[in-house]
């Protein structure tokens, strides 16, 4: 009798938590790459790439933008932005003095830096048939880093050669990435605008390559973002687009872990909800004619302190996309 009943409570127990999951993490996503039958990007090997079939993939429905109140952005708030999010834009700007300090708020992204350019290197020297072992492998390359923030992408991006281009919706970060970059010549030739894509799409620009990384989870309307992005993008350019997965680690790591129990970045850096799957970002981006190839997840080893490139795509992950020149 007493065996029956902890039997039956620890199945109503079960039932709830299932329940209870299920309520808060509706769409989370088990994918891969190679579930998604993108090519997963490793060292030196390679898988199929088949291309996805936007009507097969047919992933539920994707978020809908939110609207938010108004904060003061600076030059960029002067357009009818469709990508701004004025209070994911307003925790930039309380930080924006941070973003040079490696221990600072953003820790996480001068650590994972050199995964996420060695991810852009490769792929951007494999697409644009450049030597990666070459002391400036982009060089030639017309490269735009959407929500740069203050410049901790695009001043990697113009030592190896790009020219860059540097915009992000909020002043004081524009501000603080101009100084940063005039301390050394080669940086000091990134062009840096306080902007949006749109408002670069508006004026006629054109990139042989668009990077937005880590941006999309805080823009207003990811798939309005993603066409602005391939507009900016020439025929067969190439877009680079890295997010968190809106998964149930994901929510565990990059949301409670990182913001109330190690403290990497402030409460409320981040909203789960407004995460996409890989899923969905490949169907945003081929919506927007951006066929995503390449596809790999950062992974954290805390023993070493560092990032790495793996096909765990459950939490962090990045996107390597070309432009249909059709
Ligand atoms: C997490 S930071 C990423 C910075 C940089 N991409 C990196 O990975 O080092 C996000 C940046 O995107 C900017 N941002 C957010 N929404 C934007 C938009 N709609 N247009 C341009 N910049 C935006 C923010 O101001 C912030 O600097
Ligand atoms: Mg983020």
């Amino acid at each position: 009798m007493a065996s029956k009943l902890s039997y039956q409570l620890r199945n109503q127990t079960g039932a709830a938590i299932r329940r209870f999951l299920l309520h808060r993490f509706p769409n989370s996503s088990a994918a891969t790459p190679s579930l998604l039958g993108i090519r997963c990007f490793s060292y030196g090997s390679s898988q199929t790439v088949s291309p996805i079939d936007p009507s097969a993939s047919s992933p539920q429905e994707l978020p809908q933008p939110r609207t938010s109140p108004k904060v003061e952005l600076g030059a960029a708030s002067a357009s009818t932005s469709s990508s701004l999010k004025e209070n994911e834009l307003a925790k930039f700007a309380a930080i924006s003095e941070t973003w040079w300090d490696s221990d600072g708020p953003f820790k996480p992204l001068h650590v994972m830096n050199p995964t996420r350019l060695a991810f852009v290197r490769s792929t951007l020297c494999r697409h644009f048939k450049k030597d990666p072992c070459s002391a400036r492998p982009l060089e030639g390359l017309k490269i735009v880093d959407v929500g740069c923030g203050g410049g901790i992408l695009s001043e990697p991006l113009a030592r190896m050669g790009a020219t860059v281009t540097g915009v992000d919706a909020v002043e004081k970060n524009i501000r603080i990435a101009r100084v940063h970059a005039d301390l050394d010549p080669v940086t000091s030739t990134i062009e840096y605008c306080c902007t949006t894509a749109e408002k670069l799409v508006e004026e006629g620009r054109k990139f042989d390559a668009v990077m937005a990384l880590e941006v999309i989870e805080h823009v207003a309307d990811p798939a309005e973002f993603c066409k602005s992005l391939a507009a900016l993008t020439v025929p067969d350019g190439a877009t680079v687009i890295s997010t968190i997965n809106r998964s149930m680690r994901a929510y565990a790591t990059a949301v409670f872990a990182a913001e109330y129990i190690l403290r990497w970045l402030p409460k409320g850096t981040h909203q789960w909800s407004s995460f996409l799957t890989p899923e969905e970002l490949v169907l945003i981006l081929q919506r927007a004619n951006i066929n995503v190839k390449e596809m790999a997840g950062f992974v954290y080893n805390p023993l070493t302190g560092r990032w790495y490139l793996s096909d765990d795509v459950s939490v962090n992950f990045i996107a390597f996309g070309t432009l249909d020149s059709a």
